[in-house]
C-alpha cells in the first residue's frame, strides 16, 4: 500500500498541503478531486519524490522506494527533442534497467506513429505515448495526473477499460480528474481535497452524495453570483 501520512507542504508563506493523509491500496482506483490550485499536483509531486522538502511521510508499506514500484503520468508529459516515440519508450525502459520489448501489441490499441518525433505529436498523442510508456512497464502502482484530459473520445473509453483491467489485476491507481463522470465511472473511492486538506473521503456507495455535495456547494457559492452577472 502507498501511504501518505500528515503531508504538509508550503511554498513560502503559502501552506498548500496542511496535513493530508491518504492510502492507495493494491487493486483499487482512488480518485483525487479538487478545485484548480487545491494542491493535487503538489501532493503527487511529494508522493513521487519530485518534491523533497515537505512534512509528514510517504511510503510504500512493502518497504520498497515509491519510485521503484510506481509509474507517474505527469500533467504535461515532457519529451526530449529529436526522439521518436519508439526511442522514448526504449529510453524509459532502459532508464529503469528493464529489457526492451515489442510495443506492437499495445500500439495496436493506441495507434501512435512511433517512428515520428514525439515532440511533434499532438497533445493527445503525447499523453497516449506517456501512458504507453507506463503500460508496458507493469508497475504495482500508477499515479495519473489528469489522464483523461486531451484524449479523444475513443481513447477515453479505452483508458477507462485499461484502468479497470489493471485494477482487477491488482494495480493500485491514484488519478486526478476534473471530469466527475470519468471519476465516478472508474474509481472505487474518491477523496476531495479542499484548501490543503482532505475534506471528505467517499466510498463508491456514496458517489451519489458526492455529486450532490459538489453541486450544492456550487449552487450556494458560485451560481448565486451569476445571478447578478448574466
Ligand atoms: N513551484 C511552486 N512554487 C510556488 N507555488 C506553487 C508551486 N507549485 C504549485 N504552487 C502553488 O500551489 C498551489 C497548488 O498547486 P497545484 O498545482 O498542486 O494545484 P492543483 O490542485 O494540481 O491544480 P489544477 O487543478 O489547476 O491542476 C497553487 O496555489 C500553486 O500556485
Amino acid at each position: 500500500m502507498l501511504e501518505i501520512l500528515d503531508l504538509r507542504k508550503a511554498y513560502g508563506p503559502h501552506e498548500v498541503l496542511q496535513g493530508v493523509s491518504l492510502a492507495l491500496r493494491p487493486g483499487t482506483i482512488h480518485g483525487l478531486v479538487g478545485a484548480n490550485g487545491a494542491g493535487k499536483t503538489t501532493l503527487i509531486n511529494c508522493l513521487y519524490g519530485l518534491e523533497t522538502s515537505f512534512g509528514g511521510s510517504v511510503q510504500d508499506t512493502a518497504g520498497v522506494p515509491v519510485r521503484h514500484s510506481t509509474g507517474l503520468l505527469p500533467y504535461e508529459p515532457y519529451f526530449y527533442p529529436r526522439l521518436t516515440g519508439r526511442e522514448y519508450l526504449e529510453f524509459c525502459l532502459q532508464a529503469r534497467g528493464r529489457r526492451l520489448l515489442d510495443f506492437a501489441g499495445w500500439n495496436q490499441v493506441l495507434e501512435l506513429p512511433l517512428d515520428q518525433y514525439a515532440d511533434e505529436y499532438s497533445a493527445g498523442m503525447r499523453k497516449k505515448l506517456a501512458l504507453l510508456a507506463l503500460l508496458v512497464q507493469q508497475f504495482d502502482y500508477l499515479i495519473l495526473d489528469e489522464p483523461f484530459n486531451g484524449l479523444d473520445l475513443e481513447a477515453n473509453l479505452l483508458l477507462k477499460s485499461i484502468l479497470k483491467r489493471l485494477r482487477d489485476r491488482g494495480t493500485g491507481i491514484l488519478l486526478t480528474s476534473h471530469i466527475l463522470g470519468a471519476l465516478t465511472e472508474t474509481c472505487d473511492e474518491i477523496s476531495v481535497l479542499v484548501a490543503g486538506r482532505i475534506q471528505r473521503h467517499y466510498p463508491a456507495a456514496e458517489f451519489g452524495t458526492l455529486e450532490h455535495d459538489l453541486l450544492d456547494s456550487l449552487h450556494r457559492e458560485k451560481l448565486k453570483l451569476l445571478d447578478g452577472l448574466v
